[in-house]
């Protein structure tokens, strides 16, 4: 007999439960796999105890028993003694109950962290192992990514003729992670050839039950589900699985009654939880026939601001446009702030970059003040968003945030390592890099959200992105440049620069680029603060002659900052000369010398474009 023709004659199977969970449990925190050659009694135990509550179907221990998850440990030269093991403990185990040999998805959740060559080699031998040591069938399980899932079922399919079960893991009520519906997923694995095909762990009966009303009953496969016990908690340094099997008994009829004729556990259940499954299901016949549940899609709005809001990025292609950094103080005294922020919007700027926690150090939240500014001030707020203090909940729960603020404006960079601020041991996230951030928020402007969920509403961020001249080979930080142009990216914001070499040099290697760039200018405010920038801060070079000009006024703080304005000022004229956009940074919250700098530019560059415009 075959379990197909089990399923055939209208049988209900009942799988077994999680493997993994009860060693866990049992303190193993190695490779659950190898124990099938150092623990084979401690296998043997749990097949019994699911055989005993009632189990009809076991899988062998083999979840990552293939090359690329054995080398984790070192042991990927023992992919054949752990697979023959494991098929030999079920079988021993088993007595007319069905054994079949599992394989697990490799790729996980991160969809391109393997290339499918290795997944395929890796499969293929796994597969052999399995095959060659009489097992009943093969189950696939927990396979996020559906490519992976039907490029190693297309290789089982031509490689034996028995019974297949392909399972994916859900994402949310009715998708995969990379927004296929299950029900469309479930059918391309049925047209492969899969005899089972279903849904296996990460999400418990609730979501499962959900998703499989929107599943019609397939023509020719039969329907499967795994699910865990519960969603885990971590309580005493452990994951943990709370469900009750009492839950399962319920749920047992909730999933014969959308047509499921496999039903197991995966991680957190028990031997209690099958014998709930096998207790209730026992004598029922699985359904032939349900209702399908059709889809409510979301419907996108578009966002009713996004037509009314010019971006600076547009602006700035058809005037001079300056834009002033502000850093957020680091005390709760917010008035010095907001006196630089009013005097700078009545020197005619045309927007307030506001860091984010620069330096890694922490100042206040650049997003509330920036809400404060646009509505006490009506300044436009341009947010810095790191990629360093968030995780990718904190980052997009950000970004709904600034929308539901009406901020528009974000830079989005790296951001300074948390080591080098005033908390060297706080960790630095980096889930993202500045370009998937980037692309982040450019999905956000099409209404979905990382996962591909939609927002409801479309997002109209514009979205900069930092450019470095200040390095040797400046065409490295041009080909970055051009990199996050194709992830999005809308124009660009530099480092400060300081000499009229490096201005005109920036502008030869960018004037093909048709994204604007604002030029960053610093005022110097001293000869120490001269040589620490030429010394200390990776890639700033001061010329000589710049260097020069503030020594002389080492004994008197306030020529010296005069000399510093007037070094901008020569370097704004030129800068002007050749790009629409600037970008002044206060130093040191000394806002009167950036207020100066606008002024200044206000007044002496009255023309609308930049004489070689660039950028426009
Ligand atoms: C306009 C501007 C605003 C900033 N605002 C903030 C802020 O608000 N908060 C904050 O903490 N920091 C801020 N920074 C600092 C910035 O985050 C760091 O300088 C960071 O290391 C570079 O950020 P990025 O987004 O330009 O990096 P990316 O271009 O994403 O570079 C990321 C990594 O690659 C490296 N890299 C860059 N160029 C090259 C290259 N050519 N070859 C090889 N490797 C390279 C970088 O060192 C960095 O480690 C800002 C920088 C700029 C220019
Ligand atoms: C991580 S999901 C698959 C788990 C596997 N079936 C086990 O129980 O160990
Ligand atoms: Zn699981």
């Amino acid at each position: 007999m075959s379990l197909v023709t089990d399923l055939k004659h209208n049988k209900i199977l009942i799988g077994d439960g999680a493997m993994g969970t009860l060693l866990y449990s049992y303190g193993s925190d190695f490779c659950y796999e190898e124990l099938n050659l150092s623990q084979p009694e401690q296998i043997y135990n749990i097949h019994r105890a699911y055989l005993n509550a009632g189990a009809d179907i076991i899988q062998t221990n083999t979840y990552a028993a293939n090359y690329s998850k054995l080398e984790r440990y070192g042991l990927q030269d023992q992919v054949k003694e752990i697979n023959k093991a494991a098929v030999q403990i079920a079988r021993r185990a088993a007595k007319n109950e069905y054994v079949v040999g599992t394989i697990g998805g490799i790729r996980g959740i991160k969809p391109n962290s393997i290339s499918l060559d290795e997944i395929k080699r890796s499969f293929r031998e796994q597969l052999y192992c399995l095959l060659m040591e009489n097992v009943d069938g093969i189950q696939l399980e927990t396979y996020y990514d559906l490519q992976e899932l039907e490029t190693v079922l297309e290789i089982a399919r031509k490689e034996t003729s028995l019974p297949m079960i392909a399972q994916v893991s859900l994402q949310e009520i009715g998708f995969l992670q990379d927004r296929t519906p299950i029900s469309e997923a479930l059918l391309r694995l049925e047209e492969i050839g899969a005899d089972v095909v279903g849904l296996n762990c990460r999400l418990g009966p609730y979501h499962m039950l959900k998703t499989l009303e929107e599943v019609p009953i397939p023509k020719k496969a039969f329907i499967s589900a795994f699910p865990n016990a519960s969603l885990p908690s971590y309580s005493d340094g452990k994951f943990q699985y709370e469900s009750d099997a009492e839950y399962f008994k319920e749920c047992a009829h909730l999933f014969r009654e959308q047509g499921v004729s496999v039903l197991g556990g995966c991680c957190g259940t028990t031997p209690e939880h099958i014998r709930a499954f096998s207790n209730e299901l026992k004598n029922l016949q699985p359904v032939k026939e349900k209702e399908v549940k059709q889809r409510q899609r979301d419907i996108v709005i578009q966002s009713a601001s996004k037509s009314m809001y010019v971006p600076l990025c547009e602006e700035v292609k058809k005037k001079q446009s300056i834009i002033v950094e502000l850093d957020p103080p680091r005390k709760l005294d917010t008035s010095g702030f907001m006196e630089g922020a009013k005097a700078l919007k009545e020197a005619g700027i045309d927007a307030l970059t506001l860091a984010d926690n620069s330096l890694a150090s922490p100042r206040i939240c650049n997003s509330a003040l920036g809400s404060i500014v646009q509505s006490e001030l009506n300044l436009r707020p341009l947010v810095h968003i790191t990629c360093r203090d968030r995780n990718l909940i904190g980052l997009q729960s950000h970004l709904m945030g600034l929308h539901t603020q009406g901020i528009r404006e974000i830079l989005a960079v790296t951001g300074d390592p948390a080591s080098v601020g005033d908390f060297p041991g706080a960790s630095s996230v980096y889930d993202v890099t500045s370009f998937e951030l980037i692309k982040l928020i450019k999905q956000f402007n099409q209404g979905l959200s990382l996962s591909g969920k939609e927002l409801g509403e479309k997002t109209s961020f514009s979205v900069g992105a930092a450019f470095n001249p200040n390095i040797r080979l400046i065409d490295k930080a041009v080909e970055r440049l051009e990199k996050k142009i194709e992830y999005g990216a809308d124009y660009f914001i530099s480092q400060p620069i300081f000499s009229e070499e490096k201005l005109i040099e920036t502008y030869e290697a960018t004037k093909h680029i048709d994204k604007p760039i604002y030029i960053g200018i610093m005022p110097l405010t001293s000869s120490q603060n001269a040589e620490f920038l030429h010394h200390e801060v990776p890639g700033i070079k001061l010329s000589d002659s710049v260097r020069e000009q503030m020594g002389k006024f080492k004994e008197s703080p306030k020529q010296a900052s005069v000399e510093g304005l007037n070094i901008a000022k020569s370097l704004l004229d030129t800068a002007m000369d050749l790009f629409n956009g600037i970008y002044l940074i206060t130093p040191f919250m000394r806002y009167e010398l950036t207020v100066e700098l606008a002024k200044y530019a206000r007044m002496n560059h009255p023309s609308l474009l930049a004489r070689r415009s660039q950028n426009a």
